[in-house]
Parts: structure tokens; C-alpha cells; sequence
């Protein structure tokens, strides 16, 4: 849970951040108010460098979207604003349910087509070409009007698409769909000079591009199928370590074997339900991906007893989780369950990571060598 709410966190605090500025932007010196007006162009134009670099195309018309009254001259005119707001919450919600298909293709240009389609409607409600005045009577001698009632619940709709595409994805780029929304409902409704309008904006704009670099740390850093720290956070892991720490190595046992039987997509399946029992039990190790099927835990200031205590439980979690996986014979989902056989070295004083990573793979190959589903352990030379 703490991790669903987790992809939350530095969306929210940057919103909330932005609405504590723009009430008190005005008191800023006057150069810095006079370059404010600037500041979304800047920081829309790092995003969308970024956007293009990483292959984020979704990025790109998001940025676009939240660019497009600014863009084109805008107006205080309610009904473009309500026009834009509306469509261009429901647009940023749609963008929930669209994959990702990089910034230069034929899904780009439908979508750069799409966004100049919604820059033609605001034109042409600002300009009075379409007129929504017919929507301006109250609901049923209620205190609002049916273009009110349309607004909300358009903005609703936005807001529980993305909101439910957040919660089933869980993913840092719903999280912050999901505030722009919100974000764009605030800039619209709520922003009542031109600072306090750029000040939103801008925060919208730094929204997106901390969105774009911690999608290039997962890129580097974190397996895409396990989300567990890959090879090269290890190899950082492994630079800072001291004395006093240990490895484990952890390997599936008759990995092969269950593939043949179940097939590959069964298999990522039990990779995933080994690296969620790595989550939850090897604390306070850290788990990583090393590749394949074999995982690595590094336990930076390790006691011998303890580390054997967290190793115990971890393979003991493995052996108990059960996986629900299609039999291919039965044609029917059944549970299985799979084990797994540890290695683990402690440091000897002064001795390089590379060499007791050495020495967790020869204990890891004895639990092998005794029957699987153990865990041995090779002792610093001291002891
Ligand atoms: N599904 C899936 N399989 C993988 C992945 N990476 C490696 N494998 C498979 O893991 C298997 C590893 O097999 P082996 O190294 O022979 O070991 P094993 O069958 O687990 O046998 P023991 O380690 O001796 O118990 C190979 O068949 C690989 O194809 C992956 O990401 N997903």
C-alpha cells in the first residue's frame, strides 16, 4: 500500500508547493515576476528535449496540452477556457489508456493531429464560431446551469479514468496524469492573475520532466519484469560497501525444467512471486536481479546469525508462495509452488566484493550439490 500511495508523493507535494507559491508570487521582486512569463516556454521546452530523448511521446502531448492556452494567446473568456478544460482533462485521461509507442511515428503525427484539432475547438469557442449559450439555463431551477453540470461532469470522468488507471497500474506516469488533472482544474477554475497562472504552469511543466528523469533512473537502474534493482544498481551497491557485510546469491531450483513444463510466460510469473518474497522478507538485505533466474542480497552490515535467521525465512516464504499458473495439459489454472537454494558469503576484512560474490556462487553451487531448497554459507577466514 505504502508503495501504491508511494508514485503519490512527489506528484502531490509539487502541486501542493505550486499552490503555496502562486498565493505569494506577487510579493516577489519585479524582474522575477517580469521572467515568469517565460518560465513554462522554458521548462515545457527541458520536457519536451527530454521527452524526445527518452522516446516518451505520451510526455510530448502532454506537455503540449497543459501548453495550449498559453500557446495561443488565451483569453479570460469562460467559455474557451471551459472548452479547453474539459477536453484537454478528458485528452490527458485518454493518454492513461494509450501505450507508450515512442515521439517519432505515424502514432505521433495522429496524435499531433488530435492536438491541433483541440486547438482549433478552443479557437473557435473563443471566437464565437460555436456558441454554448443554449447551455447557460439553469438545471431544474437549481443554483447551476447545464454547461456547469456538462463541466463537472467532465472533469469527474477525467479524474476517475486516470485515478482507476493509477490504481491498477500503480505507475509513476498515472500518478502524475492524475495531478495534472487536478493541477489544470486549479490553473482554470482557481488562477486569478497572469503570475499565478505561470507559476501553476510551470510547476506542471517541472512535474513532467521529474516524471522523465525518474523514468530514465527505472530505465538504468530497475529490472522492467521483477521492478527489483537490476545488475548495474548492484554493481553500485557492491563499490560502497565496507566491512562487516555479506552476499546471498538465490537461484531457482529446476528453473529449466518449469519452463519446458509450464512455458516461459509461467515462468516470468514465478520470477515475479520469487522477487515479491525478496521484497517482503530480506530486510534488512537488499534484493536485486542479478539475471536469469538468480537474484542477489546484500546485507551491508551483517551479522552472521541474523543474516542466516533473514535467509531461512526467505527461502521458507519462496517454498510456501503459491503461483496460480495454466497447465497446459489440463488446459486449467492450478497453484504451484516453487523452491529456491542459497548461497551466502560474509566479508572477510578487507576483502573485495568481487571475491566473496565469488565465494556466495561456490556456497550457492554446494546447496545445489546437497538436494536444493537450503541455504550454506561460506564464513569470513577469520572465524
Ligand atoms: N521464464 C524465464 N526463464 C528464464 C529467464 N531467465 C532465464 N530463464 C531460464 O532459466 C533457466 C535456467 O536453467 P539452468 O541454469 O539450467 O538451471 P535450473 O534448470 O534452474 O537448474 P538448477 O539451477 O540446477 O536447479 C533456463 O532455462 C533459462 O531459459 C526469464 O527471465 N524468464
Amino acid at each position: 500500500m505504502s508503495e501504491r500511495f508511494g508514485s503519490l508523493f512527489a506528484p502531490c507535494c509539487i502541486l501542493l508547493l505550486s499552490v503555496y507559491a502562486s498565493l505569494y508570487v506577487g510579493l516577489l521582486p519585479p524582474v522575477w515576476v517580469s521572467i515568469l512569463p517565460l518560465m513554462p516556454l522554458i521548462l515545457a521546452g527541458v520536457a519536451i528535449l527530454l521527452a524526445w530523448h527518452f522516446n516518451k511521446g505520451r510526455v510530448f502531448i502532454l506537455v503540449l496540452l497543459l501548453l495550449i492556452p498559453k500557446l495561443y494567446g488565451g483569453s479570460n473568456q469562460t467559455a474557451s477556457i471551459t472548452a479547453y478544460l474539459v477536453v484537454s482533462c478528458f485528452c490527458v485521461a485518454l493518454l492513461a489508456f494509450v501505450k507508450e509507442r515512442g515521439f517519432f511515428n505515424r502514432f505521433a503525427v495522429n496524435r499531433l493531429l488530435f492536438v491541433a484539432m483541440l486547438v482549433c475547438w478552443c479557437y473557435a469557442v473563443e471566437r464565437h464560431w460555436v456558441s454554448f449559450a443554449f447551455l447557460d439555463q439553469a438545471v431544474f431551477q437549481l443554483p447551476f446551469t447545464w454547461s456547469d453540470l456538462l463541466l463537472w461532469f467532465g472533469l469527474v470522468v477525467s479524474i476517475m479514468l486516470m485515478a482507476m488507471a493509477w490504481w491498477l497500474s500503480n505507475d509513476a506516469f498515472h500518478a502524475s496524469g492524475l495531478i495534472s488533472i487536478l493541477s489544470l482544474i486549479i490553473i482554470s477554475r482557481f488562477s486569478v492573475s497572469g503570475v499565478q497562472y505561470d507559476t501553476l504552469l510551470s510547476a506542471q511543466c517541472l512535474l513532467w520532466i521529474w516524471f522523465l528523469l525518474m523514468e530514465s533512473y527505472r530505465m538504468a537502474y530497475l529490472d522492467d519484469m521483477t521492478r527489483l534493482p537490476g545488475r548495474r544498481a548492484l554493481n553500485e551497491q557492491l563499490v560502497g560497501l565496507s566491512k562487516n557485510y555479506a552476499i546471498a546469491m538465490v537461484d531457482v531450483d529446476h528453473f529449466k525444467k518449469f519452463n519446458d513444463t509450464y512455458g516461459h510466460d509461467m515462468g516470468d510469473k514465478v520470477l515475479k512471486s520469487v522477487a515479491q518474497q525478496l521484497k517482503l522478507f530480506s530486510a534488512p538485505g537488499r534484493a536485486f536481479r542479478y539475471g536469469g533466474e538468480e537474484f542477489t542480497l546484500v546485507f551491508r552490515r551483517a551479522q552472521v546469525k541474523e543474516v542466516e535467521a533473514v535467509l531461512e525465512t526467505v527461502r521458507e516464504s519462496i517454498e510456501d508462495a503459491q503461483v496460480e499458473v495454466l497447465d497446459p495439459k489440463k488446459k486449467k489454472d492450478i497453484e504451484v509452488n516453487v523452491t529456491a537454494s542459497i548461497g551466502v558469503a560474509f566479508a572477510s576484512a578487507g576483502e573485495i566484493p568481487t571475491n566473496v560474490l565469488k565465494r556466495a556462487d561456490e556456497a550457492l553451487y554446494q546447496s545445489k550439490e546437497k538436494g536444493r531448497n537450503r541455504v550454506s554459507k561460506s564464513l569470513p577466514a577469520k572465524i
